[in-house]
């Protein structure tokens, strides 16, 4: 049976059902390099099309992104068709695949070992997680182990991600006695090698760059001489690889190129190129993704104001981050490779940070409240329109969660449409924000925001320097207030597609109440006067 049938079937009977009450309509999903027919309901919204995808391939719901002419269908309860999505259009499926596998290995003598392994690494590191285990048994050496897969033997380069694909699997492990070991690394790599390159970008010599980001460079830098390659991440729309450690035995950094981006020319997700510039979300920029990486670590400063040179964490978590340029082989470079200057990429670089996952793997009952809290702090300044649940690390520090904030392609955007929150539906976010949140938030200054980003090349555009403006307005207004992360969300997020949220709706009464050549800083106190009086009317 094909994929195609293996999807209409279940499909056809479940729409036939209720077809009297429904008009059915065919929509193309794009996965990979197969396109499959499905029949829909017009009154199927995208969680019910996203089950139907789950129960009919078996891609669960959560790792599911549609995007359709360009931008992301990420609102789960809304119609397809208040998309509009009709029959006979090409819906996009991008699949986000875990980076942990378990592998079951099993030996000769039916004895099996477990373990979790990240898809990017290779077999020789396998070898070595067994022979950690294998105490008394006689593979116990590396050299004395040869990995079989379906009979196959598996080379020590070999990467996991290449055996297993989108399931966990099952190894035999195969003991044998020492080999003469080969030769791996070829003339072909030292050219590579010779052509490998990591620098920073900088605008403003008169900013340093902190030793931590420094350290980050120089460690990624140095993987790349020894050969380690950039491996690229099998979640994300775009274009994320993670660069090595020179001991190839941890990650680094996390390398995001602006022309793999999600609709850029290079994507390799196979997304198509952009018609029109805008990015996956309402007011973002295609090849923008990496300045709002790097402007999300800027504005995340601490407590005690914008960073110095010495290395303090952002209120909000957001780990070290900055614009490089970068050239390697492993990059997507679908017109070729050659080493040479129009295989440079440009992209922002990310300090790799220890985690157990996201806060899509667990519910939110445990996550401290201060921790959730730090996280609204930043969306909600920064009108951020991608903050899924998947976009949250967690890791765990003394029996305490800590949350890590990532992927911050989609802050800043031009206008308030795609705002999305998921912590906005977790408990935390009702509670009022503490003592030092508030103090934080009272300290935040857009304008002084807005300088330090331009001190650092990039000047804002009038459309999302207003956002940002806006943003922290309602944030402060709102924290002073007393309201909690939840109300302010909901005053800034759509409730639905074709709502409009209270935030737009102020910006809209300020916009008809504009007389021309009226100055941004007038525009600006009519927004906060709207607001002043739509908060009166919010409830604590
Ligand atoms: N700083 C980091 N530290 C550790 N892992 C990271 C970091 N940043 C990203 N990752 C990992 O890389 C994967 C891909 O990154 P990311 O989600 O940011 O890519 P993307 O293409 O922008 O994704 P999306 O489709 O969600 O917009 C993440 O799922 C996460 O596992």
């Amino acid at each position: 049976m094909s994929a195609v049938d293996v999807a209409l079937s279940p499909i056809h009977i479940e729409s036939g059902f209720i077809h009297n009450r429904n008009k059915s309509i065919v929509i193309y999903l794009t996965v990979a390099d197969s396109v499959i027919p499905m029949c829909i309901l017009e009154s199927d919204s995208i969680a019910s099309v996203k089950l139907r995808i789950q129960t009919c391939k078996g891609f669960l719901v959560k790792k599911q992104k549609l995007v359709f002419e360009g931008k992301e269908l990420s609102r789960n309860n809304t119609l397809l068709t208040d998309y509009g999505v009709s029959s006979g259009d090409v819906l996009h499926l991008i699949l986000r695949v875990s980076n942990l596998l378990v592998i079951t290995v099993e030996t000769a003598f039916r004895k099996e070992f477990k373990f979790q392994v990240e898809r990017f690494r290779n077999i020789r590191h396998l070898k070595q997680k067994i022979s950690e285990q294998a105490k008394g048994f006689p593979f116990v050496n590396i050299d004395d182990q040869e990995i079989l897969c379906n009979g196959e033997k598996l080379d020590d380069q070999r990467l996991i991600d290449d055996i297993c694909k989108n399931q966990d699997a099952v190894v035999h492990l195969v003991v044998q006695k020492p080999q003469e070991s080969q030769p791996r690394k070829d003339l072909r790599n030292k050219k590579i090698q010779n052509k490998s390159l990591l620098q920073p970008i900088i605008i403003n010599p008169d900013l340093k760059i902190p030793p931590v980001i420094w350290d980050m460079l120089h460690s990624a830098s140095e993987g790349l001489k020894k050969i380690k390659k950039p491996i690229r991440s099998s979640e994300g729309t775009g274009g994320a690889y993670f660069m090595q450690h020179p001991s190839g035995k941890k990650h680094v950094a996390i390398f995001k190129p602006i022309d793999e981006e999600p609709m850029a020319v290079n994507n390799p997700q196979g997304l198509p190129p952009s018609t029109n510039g805008e990015g996956l979300k309402r007011g973002t920029k295609v090849g923008e993704g990496a300045l709002r990486e790097v402007a999300a670590y800027i504005l995340d400063h601490p407590l005690t104001g914008p960073r110095s040179t010495k290395m303090e964490m952002g209120f909000s978590g957001v780990p070290p981050t900055i614009m490089v340029k970068c050239l390697n082989e492993e990059f997507n470079h679908p017109q070729g490779y050659d080493g040479g200057e129009k295989n440079i990429k440009i992209g922002s670089l990310q300090m790799f940070v220890k985690n157990c996952g996201s806060c899509e793997d667990l519910g939110p009952r445990d996550f401290p409240v201060e921790e959730v809290h730090k996280i609204t702090v930043f969306d909600l300044r920064t009108a951020n329109a991608d903050r899924h649940a998947g976009n949250i690390l967690m890791n765990r520090e003394s029996d305490r969660i800590v949350l890590i904030p990532i992927d911050h392609g989609y802050c800043l955007p031009e206008n308030f449409e795609d705002c999305t929150f998921d912590w906005l539906y977790w408990p935390q976010a009702r509670e009022p924000y503490s003592q030092k949140s508030l103090d934080y938030i009272n300290s935040l200054d857009a304008e002084q925001d807005i300088a330090l980003l331009s001190s650092y090349g990039w000047d804002l555009s009038l459309e999302c320097a207003r956002t940002f403006r806006i943003s922290t307005m309602l944030l402060k207004k709102g924290a002073k207030k007393g309201l909690s992360p939840f109300t302010i969300g909901k005053i800034m997020c759509r409730e639905t597609l074709n709502k409009e949220s209270m935030i737009e709706k102020i910006v809209e009464k300020a916009h008809d109440s504009m007389i021309t050549g009226m100055s941004e800083v007038v525009f600006l106190e009519t927004v906060s006067k709207i607001m002043d009086s739509e908060l009166e009317n919010v409830c604590v």
